[in-house]
């Protein structure tokens, strides 16, 4: 499957690597926070867009091919910096960071004015795509993964901007099916509430390495 790639990559670099990638995604995090809630006039929104170019050319000066895609290191430790909800490299990704337990996968994340959907409040979509991506970790955690075949997200009560808490466990496997259920917490309470059936694919029955099986890595 294209797109999984064997990187081998010395601990030290990868750490060094992993800060400059978090460091540069983290400046333009905030600057896509600033930019929504910016009240400056023309000639300062003029001056802001000649200097992000400038930045924008220095980081075209080296870049890959494409998409970051999902690497790997011969130990199985695995790397999603591209990814939309993890992705260390990705700004627009929250990130989440995610805490794998025994049972289930936790995490806690502050979501600010970029992921507003109504006034205050926690777009459903951006709901959707973290409960994706922590229902879908948390199989993949215990060893049982999947693409995502469906998704149910039931919206209980409306998520103000700020801290969520999102919670997963698988329930049961069938077959290749692996229905996972989560939720998102807010001021303690349950906001949503999401059922995910995740199947791993033809392509991956039988012939995927293990290392690509049971790797669970970072974003
Ligand atoms: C080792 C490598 C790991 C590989 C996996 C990596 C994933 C590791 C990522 C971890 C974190 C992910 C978090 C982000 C997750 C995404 O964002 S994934 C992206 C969004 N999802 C997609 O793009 C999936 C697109 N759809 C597909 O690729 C295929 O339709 C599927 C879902 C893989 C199923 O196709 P298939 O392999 O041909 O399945 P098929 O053999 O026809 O059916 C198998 C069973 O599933 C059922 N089924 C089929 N489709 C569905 C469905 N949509 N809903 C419910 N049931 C279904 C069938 O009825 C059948 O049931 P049984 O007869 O066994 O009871």
């Amino acid at each position: 499957m294209s797109g999984y790639i064997q990187e081998d990559i010395a601990p030290e670099e990868l750490a060094q690597r992993s800060e400059l990638a978090s460091s540069i995604a983290g400046s333009v995090r905030e600057l896509i926070e600033a930019t929504v809630r910016t009240e400056v006039g023309a000639s300062d929104i003029a001056e802001a867009r000649r200097l992000i170019e400038a930045a924008t050319e220095i980081l075209r000066k080296d870049q890959l091919p494409g998409a970051y895609g999902i690497r790997f290191n011969s130990d199985g430790s695995k790397r999603s910096w591209g990814n939309a909800v993890l992705g260390r490299r990705n700004p627009i990704a929250p990130p989440v960071v995610l805490h794998h337990e025994p049972d289930h996968t936790w995490t806690e994340v502050e979501l600010g004015p970029a992921y507003e959907g109504p006034a205050g409040l926690v777009h459903g979509g951006v709901l959707a795509l973290i409960l994706d991506q922590l229902l879908g970790s948390t199989a993949e955690f215990q060893g049982v993964p999947g693409m995502t075949g469906t998704l149910n997200v039931r919206y209980r009560r409306a998520t103000p901007l700020g801290q969520i808490r999102g919670e997963a466990r698988v329930d049961r496997v069938e077959g290749v099916k692996t229905f996972v259920r989560g939720t998102i917490t807010s001021a303690g309470e349950v906001s949503a509430e999401a059922e995910g059936i995740f199947i791993l694919p033809k392509w991956a029955r039988g012939e995927v390495s293990d290392v690509l099986r049971k790797s669970v890595g970072e974003g």
